[in-house]
This record gives structure tokens, sequence and C-alpha cells, in this order.
């Protein structure tokens, strides 16, 4: 396990509720944010206004985590991580809406089902903890922007956000032993800002250093990250955060976030004005959700979870497969028809195995040297070199 650093992150203070853009507080506040963002992908951000909420919306998830599996089970969805992701069996359980703004949608996709009957400050409590952090994220979003002097794209950068709200529980784990609440990983968003609900500590940061940071957040504070899709609209100025929650003892933790996501259809595109000689456009445009849809490993499982679909294997194995015999275009009509069902099959291939050991060992030897030693990279160039912040989970 990769070392670990007592340092904290920098702790930036939004509570002043006249707070108003162009004075010198916000030109202050602005250029710790992206301070803490450079060194960081993340800071605390305090906020007094948060501490009144946090009892009732822990309340609330309590409320809704005790319900029983198969009532949590009714909330689905048919887009990729949303709705209810739970076992009884895992210690991770989240529950969540798209557009959370829309105090309505609240109400439809998570209240209704879960209590027919009705639940009125359930569906309160949590709009107004959307809006308060709503608020919140436009700030920050906007001080981020104008320190790149972009703040020209706001209104689109908003407009085309999906405000994902999403309620965590992790289980007690019931060891002294670090147990993984969730992997590591970058958030896909723009921003996320993430409130711990309850005394349980559990969520670290990767810094530059390849050091874990341990977070604990004062309970009137927001955790902010910056997210996948931020740094690359930013064409990688800035970097997503690298973060995971570890979780021991017998308490579970409870926590809620604002994930602010592009929507479907949006264009993530790196604006002219980060493009120049010096600096190439270094990402492709994306669409997240389709993004998501395509590429996802943990989405393309569920889904053949779901359905139970067996995905195809084909067998390659044949070291004298040759082009145009009957072989050949018996595996071409496999290949093609698994491409148009699954997007992706199982290539069987026998000469893998051997070979397959020795790749294992030397990736050994590879990941264990020093990280200074693998971080010999040019940043610059996307995909090279070493990256210890690539999604190998997403969420
Ligand atoms: O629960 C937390 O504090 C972190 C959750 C998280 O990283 C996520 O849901 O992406
Ligand atoms: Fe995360």
């Amino acid at each position: 396990m990769s070392s670990r650093t007592g340092a904290k992150v920098p702790v930036i203070d939004f509570s002043n509720q006249n707070l108003k853009p162009s004075s010198p507080e916000w030109d202050l506040l602005k250029f710790q944010v992206r301070e803490a963002l450079e060194e960081y992908g993340c800071f605390e951000a305090s906020f007094d206004q948060l501490l009144e909420l946090r009892q009732p919306v822990l309340e609330a998830l309590k409320q809704l985590f005790d319900l029983p599996f198969q009532t949590k089970q009714l909330c689905v969805s048919d887009k990729p991580l949303r709705a209810y992701h739970g076992s009884q069996s895992r210690l991770y359980d989240s529950i969540s809406t798209d557009d959370a703004h829309i105090a309505e949608n609240i109400e439809q996709y998570l209240t209704t089902t879960l209590w027919p009957q009705g639940n009125i400050s359930f569906s309160k409590t949590l709009a107004s903890f959307t809006q308060l952090a709503l608020g919140l994220e436009k700030t920050i979003l906007r001080m981020i922007l104008e320190s790149f002097g972009l703040e020209k794209y706001m209104d689109e950068l908003v407009d085309s956000t999906n405000n994902h709200l999403r309620a965590m529980k992790y289980g007690r784990p019931n060891t002294s032993e670090p147990t993984l609440g969730i992997p590591q990983h970058c958030d896909n968003t723009i921003l996320t800002l993430l409130s711990q609900l309850n005394e349980v500590q559990g969520l670290e940061i990767q810094n530059k250093n390849g050091e874990w940071m341990n977070l604990n957040p004062s309970p009137n504070s927001f955790v902010v990250m910056l997210g996948e899709s931020f740094s690359i609209w930013l064409n990688g100025r800035l970097s997503s955060c690298y973060h995971r929650v570890l979780m021991e003892g017998n308490e579970a933790r409870y926590s809620i976030g604002l994930f602010a996501r592009p929507r479907g259809g949006y264009l993530v595109k790196v604006p002219k004005e980060l493009v120049d000689d010096k600096n190439p456009m270094l990402f492709k445009p994306f669409d997240l959700e389709e993004f998501l849809r395509t590429y996802s490993p943990q989405i393309v499982q569920e889904r053949d979870n779901i359905s139970g679909a067996k995905v195809s294997v084909i067998d390659f194995s044949n070291q004298n497969l040759k082009l145009g015999s009957l072989e050949w275009d018996l595996l071409k009509f496999q290949v093609r028809g698994a491409l148009e069902e699954y997007d992706y099959f199982k290539a069987s291939f026998d000469q893998l195995l051997e070979l397959r050991q020795l790749v294992l060992e030397a990736l050994k030897k590879l990941f264990d040297l020093p990280f200074q030693t693998k971080k010999v990279e040019n940043p610059f160039v996307p995909m090279l070199g070493v990256h210890q912040d690539c999604k190998r989970h997403i969420h």
C-alpha cells in the first residue's frame, strides 16, 4: 500500500453570505481556490450554513438506508450510474437522482418510490441541501473560470450541467483493518461537493507524490474536488483529484454529494482560449453520457448482469488460421455478430497462456518501483508515462 502523510488540504472559508464577485474578499478566495486546485485538485470549503442542515440530512439518510433492501431496489434507472446501487453483502450503498436542483425530481424519483404514502420532510431536506450545495458550487465554478479569464463560459457550463445528488452509506466493517469502501478513482464530474454527515472518517485523496492524505473534514465544510470532465475541458491545466474511502471500526459512515456532471448531449470541448502553438488540444470533444454508456467496464458488467446475457467467446487459437478459409469466414461472422449485439467479446487465444505469467511478473516488478522512479513522464502528453489518476473506477 502507498505511503501516507499527515499533511492537510487547504481549508477555504466561504461562510460570508454577502460575498460579492470582484470584491477584495472574492479575489482572495479565488486565488486560494486556484492554488489549492493546482496542488491537490481538492480543498475543504467551510460553509457555516451547512451546520444546521447536517443533522436533518443525516436523519433523512438513516431513514432511507434503513428501508428494506427490496424497497431500495425499487429505485431503478435505465441510465448508467443512477438510482440504487447496493447489495446485501457489500459495504457500500448509494441512492441518487439526476437534476436534483428541481425539487420534483427528488420527490418523484426518490421519495414517492421509497415511500408511496409520502415523506415530505425527506424531500424538503434533500432539496434544501441541494440548493445550498449548488449555490456554493456555482460560486466556486465562477472563481475557477475567472482565474483563467474564461468567465464568459459560465452560463454555458451551468446550463449544460446535470446536478446529480447521491446519498451514500458505508456499512460498518467491524474490523480495525482498513477496508475499502470505494476504490481509488477520479470523479467524472466538473466539480464534486461532498459532505460527510457523521463523525466516521474515511475519505482520502492522493497528493502529487503519490501519498494518501486523510481528509477529516469538519462538520461545517464541504470537500470540493475537481473532476475529470473539468480537467479535460481545461485542457489539463488542472488535474482531477484521485480519492478513495477506507473504512475501519464498527460504525457506519454517511455522506452525501452533489456531482455536477456534463449532461448527455453536451459536448465537453476545450475552449479555444486554452489552445495555442504551445498548448495543443490534448483531448477530443466528448459526450460524457455516451462515453459512460460505451466504455465504463462497470456499466458493461452491470448491463450484462441485469440482462443475464452471456458474452460471446470466440476462439482464435488456431495458429494456421488463413485469410479467406471457411474457419476465417465463420470467425468473421461471429465477430460481427458479437460486436453488433454487445460491442465487445472475449477472444480465446491459447498462445496467451504461456506469456501471461511472465507479463504478470514484469508488471509486478514495474509497479513495485518507487513512485519517483515511475514518474518520469512528459505531463503534457496524455495517456503516456505513469498514470496514477486515470479512471480505474468511474463515479
Ligand atoms: O463518501 C465519500 O466521502 C466519497 C464518495 C465518492 O468518492 C464518490 O461517490 O465518488
Ligand atoms: Fe468520488
